[in-house]
């Protein structure tokens, strides 16, 4: 049997980047438990606190930051943390060589009604800037690592480190990840979209006008009937999306005109794009490559559409 850390030695990565990530997977185990224990673990519900962008926490949201931060503040590896749940960047180890960015809980609306989340990751190596906020500010072409853990009915992990994507499969009776596809490839053309349909009327005109193209079915200008999902968590839209292909949108709207999207860039977007591009889609805003947009702050907001390459095209080819 293969295990992830031989998978990631043959993938190069040196002894420091595979302890990175192994306690990244310690803390999504822990996370992953108290999931499945759901009320029983007292994880259900929120806080009484807002995050950075003026979110209310879930309680889950709180402990699985604590969990990841905790975890990765004790590696020797580590220079740097940044997380949704952060106001800001927290120091990691003087020696250390990483920087990692995580979305501890993202979709984590779904807790409650007991629906798939998932933890998002990212790893990239210290510029040595002695300002740490702006050491983070790196493109995403600069990632050396990312990944996600879905907690669904099962719990998968999905990790690139450059070298294409793998799958891995939580197996609880041994407490480690199994590798279970090693191969992901999104399919260039798909039938399916994800979008919130509820925003439809504060969308931008080419927006609304490429879906409703989709709408249109076989009789418009696409020729074919798709179908949609929505399922409010990122990780689970971009696993269906690995799995079976798809194109996932979360454009700019005018609800609040002065943010550019909803999405995060450098713990939510970027780390995506690294694993859609590997497994030969697109992420792309709405005007440039997602790996090549320059950060400006840690929690920068972007537009983001992902996925099966030829419909992603096709989507951002409106103007
Ligand atoms: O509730 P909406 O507007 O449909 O937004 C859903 C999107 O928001 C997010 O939940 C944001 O993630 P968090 O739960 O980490 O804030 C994405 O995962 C998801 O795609
Ligand atoms: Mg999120
Ligand atoms: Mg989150």
């Amino acid at each position: 049997m293969t295990t992830l850390n031989d998978s990631l030695k043959q993938q190069e990565c040196d002894i420091s980047l595979i302890d990175v990530i192994q306690r990244i997977l310690s803390a999504s185990k822990d996370i992953s438990f108290r999931l499945q224990q759901g009320a029983l673990a007292g994880i259900l519900g929120a806080t009484e606190e807002e995050n950075v962008q003026g979110e209310t926490q879930k309680k889950l949201d709180v402990i699985s930051n604590d969990l990841l931060k905790d975890a990765l503040k004790a590696s020797p590896y580590v220079y740097g943390i940044a997380s949704e749940e952060e106001d800001f960047a927290v120091p990691g180890n003087d020696g250390g060589e990483y920087l990692v960015t995580y979305d501890p809980l993202d979709g984590s609306s779904n807790i409650d009604i007991n629906v798939s989340v998932g933890t998002i990751f990212s790893i990239m190596k210290t510029t040595g800037n002695s300002d740490l906020a702006q050491d983070f500010l790196q493109a995403g072409t600069n990632q050396v690592a990312a990944g996600y853990v879905l907690y669904g009915p099962s719990t998968i992990l999905v990790i690139t480190t450059g070298k294409g994507v793998s799958m891995w499969t939580l197996d609880n009776r041994i407490g480690e990840f199994v590798l279970t596809n090693d191969k992901v490839q999104i399919p260039a053309q798909t039938k399916e979209f994800a979008i919130n349909m509820s925003n439809q009327r504060f969308w931008a005109e080419p927006v609304q006008a490429y879906v409703a193209d989709l709408l249109a079915g076989e009789e418009g200008p696409i020729g074919k009937r798709f179908n949609m999902r929505w399922v409010a968590a990122m990780v689970a839209e971009v696993h269906r999306i690995l799995t079976r292909g798809g194109i996932f949108m979360y454009p700019w709207d005018g609800r609040e005109p002065s943010k550019p999207g909803k999405l995060r860039l450098m713990y939510e977007a970027n780390p995506m794009a690294m694993l859609v591009e590997q497994a030969g889609g697109l992420c792309r805003t709405d005007s440039e490559r997602m790996l090549e947009v320059a950060p400006t702050e840690i929690h920068q907001r972007v537009p983001v559409f992902l996925g099966s390459k030829e419909e992603v095209e096709r989507a951002v080819s409106y103007k």
